[in-house]
């Protein structure tokens, strides 16, 4: 079935980001929340930026999720964070040197965004194998401890559960901010609305899934968005 424009726009859009050294596996595991399907080897040296529409609890939600593909320290991806509403953190149980990378990425994320601004997920990638292993699961759930995060083993080569269930919970959790935040707005502007005889205020989140797809962007897209983002604010601002 095809959605509306009208529709789509008064969709729910919750925004991720996807970082974490080089090879540990950001590509493959994006792919495979979206699509169920496991691509092996996967190159590429652009940002990527993939739409589709899930449902989360029984509502239809527009989730875009940018795989960045360089996260050197010295070229931090600043832009996908400030863009972002969550952001999940990946490294390689069988590479030392990726727990540290993301360490020093979840630092860089809290001096960017407070920890209450941004829900944060910590996934240990490659669990599968295990006669690799450089860092035990406890070493993994104490980092994500100190820095007050979700934390997961996965295997997006094996598709652990688990993966599902860290990408759910933090589009709950997020959406359970952003509704919090617009029924606020909401109650003042319909107020507003009451007293100057305009009650449209109100929106309805379609409930059907319109999945399958995903599309793949350029950065530049991410670049829009961000403007776009930027315009709705401005206008629910001036809107109150
Ligand atoms: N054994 C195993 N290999 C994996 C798993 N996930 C990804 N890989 C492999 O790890 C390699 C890197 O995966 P990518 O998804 O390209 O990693 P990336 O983090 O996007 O890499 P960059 O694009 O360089 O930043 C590929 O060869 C994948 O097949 C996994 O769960 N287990």
């Amino acid at each position: 079935m095809k959605m509306k424009t009208e529709d789509k726009n008064n969709m729910p859009k919750v925004r991720i980001a996807v970082i974490g050294k080089s090879n540990v596996g950001k590509s493959a595991l994006t792919v495979r929340y979206l699509t169920r399907r496991y691509i092996g080897e996967y190159r590429s040296n652009t940002d990527l930026l993939y739409r589709q529409t899930l449902t989360i609890n029984n509502s239809a939600l527009e989730v875009e999720i940018v795989d960045v593909c360089s996260c050197d320290l010295a070229r931090f991806p600043e832009e996908p964070i400030y863009w972002a509403d969550v952001c999940v953190v990946v490294y390689d149980i069988t590479s030392k040197k990726t727990l540290a990378h993301a360490v020093e990425l979840l630092q860089r994320v809290h001096q960017l965004r407070s920890q209450n601004q941004i829900p944060l997920v910590l996934l240990g990638n490659k669990a599968d194998l295990e006669h690799l292993r450089e860092i035990e699961e406890i070493e993994g759930r104490t980092v994500a401890v100190q820095h007050g995060c979700q934390f997961y083993e996965v295997s997006v080569a094996e598709n652990s559960s688990s993966i599902y269930t860290a990408f759910d919970l933090l589009l709950s959790e997020c959406r359970s901010v952003q509704s919090s935040q617009k029924t606020r707005k909401f109650s003042v502007s319909k107020m507003i609305g009451t007293l100057i005889g305009n009650n449209n205020n109100g929106k309805v989140i379609p409930n059907t899934n319109q999945g399958g797809t995903v599309v793949v962007c350029q950065k530049s897209d991410l670049y829009k968005s961000r403007v776009l983002k930027r315009r709705h604010n401005f206008t629910a601002t001036a809107s109150l």
